[in-house]
């Protein structure tokens, strides 16, 4: 090696969980630290890790193009969002008083709202509006200190609106520093043209839709919301094992609030992840377990529903050794924030996971659940040098000290995009400022 394209000094503390594979049950609270440690980064991956003294004799004789130097502060992998809705039209407070009064979200879902109330607003946007939308929501992601985010299609709910959707997302991951993974979900709900008739829309996602969204290379995974009103478990699994079949893999929305048995469908069909769990049962958990099912919980989201309920993140950790991740969710409807920091701060209040767990969640675990914890999600050498810098004197500080944004920096792909809380590149403004 004869040259480092950006070497990172100054590091006060390196906190990583260690590897590539998913963090089980005890493994999450066990996260690597390097005191005073620096990384050597070429052609956007790490090369060297160490502490610092080893990483300065390591490097006596090579050319280093720049350095930077964090001052000390706290360095993790760069956050990943498993489980989003970026891209969509509209926004809706209108039903906040509603939500108040107590009427319940499948309620207003079958009322013809929630969902179907977004599956209008993004019709009627075009791909730039939505662009411009979602850009904004990647720049705020970004200076939380997400570096990789997935979102799912699923407010089209015809071919055309779902391409649509799908398109959008492959354009922002084409043109934003983050990187964008996409997830087909026209299963998101069952669409008011089809009102009373689900099995023919659900034949319709299996005769047209996956394979015409697999033909167009738009996805990597398929999801289902598997929930009393939306979608039974026999056409979640129709649904799902026809992705499968077209090289989508299997992501479920389960068991949120009911316990339909999402939990078992997941470990049956070998999904890649299930999502939500509040109502997940003992048999759900013990399927995940057997089939290496990554529970994926949004804290966020029973928060804004404000439900009393939260999913057995404990149990899922220390009885059933599942590898816990955590993602935002951010959505409109039931949770209408891009703060993963907020749902660091929820995990740990209401989830009662250790900050050492909610790192792993937020980091190696949540690669995982978008297949690419061979990539990101940790900081080893090989891996895509994604870093998040946290002005923050240690990781209990970040659910400790709450409602704020704790990230100082982030370099992405060996890139420093984020700086003293600010984005670097004019790029992070182009699209969103049209
Ligand atoms: N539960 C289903 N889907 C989303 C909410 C979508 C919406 O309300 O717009 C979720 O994961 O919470
Ligand atoms: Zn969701």
């Amino acid at each position: 090696m004869d040259r480092i394209d950006l070497l990172v000094t100054g590091i006060g503390r390196l906190i990583t969980p260690p590897g590539d594979a998913p963090r089980c049950g005890h493994q999450m609270k066990e996260v690597h630290e390097i005191r005073d440690a620096g990384i050597a980064i070429h052609e956007g991956r790490i090369l060297f890790v160490g502490t610092a003294q080893e990483v300065m004799s390591l490097l006596a004789n090579v050319e280093i193009t720049a350095t930077i130097n964090v001052g000390g502060r706290m360095v993790t992998p760069g956050l990943v969002d498993p489980h989003t809705h970026l891209v969509h039209g509209g926004s809706r407070e209108h039903e906040l008083a509603l939500k108040r009064s107590g009427v319940a979200y499948l309620d207003i879902l079958a009322q013809g709202g929630g969902i179907h109330s977004t599956v209008q607003s993004t019709r009627a946007a075009s791909e730039q509006d939505l662009i411009t939308k979602a850009w904004r929501s990647l720049n705020e992601m970004l200076l939380n200190g997400v570096t990789t985010v997935e979102a799912k299609s699923g407010y089209g709910l015809t071919l055309l609106d779902e391409l649509k959707q799908l398109r959008v997302a492959k354009r922002l991951n084409d043109t934003h520093p983050l990187d964008i993974v996409s997830t087909f979900m026209g299963g998101h709900a069952v669409p008011l043209a089809y009102k009373g008739r689900a099995e023919a829309y659900v034949d319709l996602l299996v005769r047209e839709m996956i394979p015409e969204v697999a033909e167009a290379g738009l996805a990597e995974f398929c999801d289902v919301f598997c929930e009393l009103g939306v979608f039974t478990i026999e056409q979640s699994r129709r649904i799902l094992l026809k992705g499968l079949e077209y090289g989508l893999h299997p992501k479920i929305h389960a068991d949120e609030i009911e316990p339909l048995g999402g939990a078992e469908l997941a470990g049956e069909i070998g999904a890649i992840s299930a999502e939500h769990l509040l109502a997940a049962t003992d048999q759900g958990f013990a399927a995940m377990a057997e089939h290496g099912v990554i529970p994926v919980l949004l804290p966020g989201t029973s928060f804004n529903l404000g439900l009393a309920k939260h999913a057995r993140a404990r149990e899922m950790i220390d009885t059933y050794e599942l590898p816990v991740a955590l993602a935002t969710d951010y959505n409109p409807g039931s949770c209408p924030t891009e703060s993963i920091q907020i749902v660091m701060m929820l995990a740990s209040l209401n989830l009662k996971m250790t900050p050492e767990e909610i790192l792993t969640a937020c980091t190696l675990n949540a690669a995982n659940a978008l297949g690419r914890g061979g990539d990101i999600g940790s900081i080893e050498v090989g891996k895509r040098a994604d870093l998040t810098i946290f002005d923050a004197p240690n990781l209990a500080y970040l659910p400790y000290h709450f409602g704020i944004n704790h990230t100082y920096g982030v370099i992405k792909n060996g890139h420093v995009i984020v700086w003293n809380r600010t984005l670097v590149t004019d790029e992070a403004g182009t699209e969103g400022g049209r």
